[in-house]
């Protein structure tokens, strides 16, 4: 979503890092450099963290974070809004023109992140916070990049970066830099819950618990097919690791209503799609009820 508030004489741009959903993620191969090839469905909620910025005329690159998820996450320079600000200055302007001159002194800004979703829970958080930063950026610093090269920056920064510059339905492939759009048929405003048992998962210690069998490609010719044939790979893995998972799938797949539940990237969130807004409403609610320590977001897709 794209705003503009104007507080003050200050020009604040406003972009939300839209959540991350792996609607199937088969794992392919593991390669030699460390990564795995993968084929995934990508779809994104229409609501995640959100990220505003104040243009600043010094130079420097200032983050500050609040919200639910704000406690231990770091606001430092290996924040991914950080690296991915400081590396779009880099592509845009690579070298000052002059020694000694103000090079780069224009391309500041104060950055504010509202961090709404779970730290390191497969819905690519981060990601989709570093993605928010370069589309937020490109258009504070008029720096009128396309989305071809925001990609290849984001590239650099995490597998799942380029796709979450998108932010729109897509099926992703190789390491996560292959993207082609996909328009899937009744997909776009479908009710989706995400629930996360509040346990942190790291991405590299479950692609590291794939037990390198290859059980074969992904058809996302329909929304069927992801839902008849679709997996996620790295759901054994993971529950290896945080059991909990397990019984955030079993209540999801006992909601009345639902089309499909599963669990995303490499958890612990699990999600479920719902055939209608009533269905999601109660499945919301019945779950905050009972469980009231895990974390619930729901959404529509994108
Ligand atoms: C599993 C997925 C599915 O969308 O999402 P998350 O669970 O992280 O949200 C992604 O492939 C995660 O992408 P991302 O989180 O950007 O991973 P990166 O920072 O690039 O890599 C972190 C580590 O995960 C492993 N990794 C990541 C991507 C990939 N295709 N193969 C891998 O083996 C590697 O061990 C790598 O060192
Ligand atoms: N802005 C950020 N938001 C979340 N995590 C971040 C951020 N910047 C750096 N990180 C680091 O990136 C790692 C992956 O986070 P995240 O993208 O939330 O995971 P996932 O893709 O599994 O949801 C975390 O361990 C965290 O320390």
């Amino acid at each position: 979503m794209l705003g503009r508030v104007r507080p003050a004489g200050a020009v604040v741009l406003i972009e939300t890092a839209f959540a991350k959903v792996n609607l199937a993620l088969h794992v392919r191969r593991r390669r030699g450099d460390g990564y795995h090839d993968i084929e995934s469905l990508f779809v994104f909620v229409d609501s995640g963290d959100v990220l505003r910025a104040e243009l600043r005329d010094d130079g420097v690159l200032a983050l500050s974070i609040d919200g639910p998820f704000a406690a231990g996450l770091d606001d430092g320079p290996e924040n991914l809004v950080l690296r991915a600000a400081n590396s779009l200055k880099l592509y845009a302007w690579p070298t000052p023109a002059l020694a000694n001159t103000d090079w780069g002194a224009q391309f500041g800004a104060n950055l504010y992140l509202t961090k709404n979703l779970p730290v390191a829970s497969g819905i690519g958080g981060g990601s989709a916070d570093a993605a928010a930063a370069l589309r937020l950026l490109n258009r504070l610093w008029r720096c009128g990049l396309d989305d071809a090269a925001l990609c290849a920056i984001g590239e650099t920064l995490g597998s799942d970066i380029p796709a979450c510059v998108i932010s729109r339905t897509l099926r992703v492939e190789g390491r996560g830099e292959a993207l082609a759009p996909l328009d899937l048929p009744r997909l776009a405003g479908t009710p989706i819950l995400l629930i996360n048992p509040g346990i942190p998962l790291g991405t590299a210690p479950v692609f590291k618990g794939w037990d390198q069998h290859d059980r074969g490609t992904l058809d996302s010719s329909s929304l069927a097919a992801i839902i008849d044939s679709g997996r996620n790979d790295l759901e054994a893995p993971a529950r290896a690791l945080v059991p909990e998972i397990g019984a955030v799938l079993d209540t999801l797949d006992a909601q009345p209503g639902v089309l499909l539940s599963r669990m995303s990237g490499s958890g612990a969130t699990c999600f479920a799609l719902f055939r209608s807004g009533a269905d999601i409403d109660a499945a919301h609610q019945a779950i905050r009820r009972a469980y009231p320590d895990w974390w619930a977001m729901r959404g529509t897709l994108r």
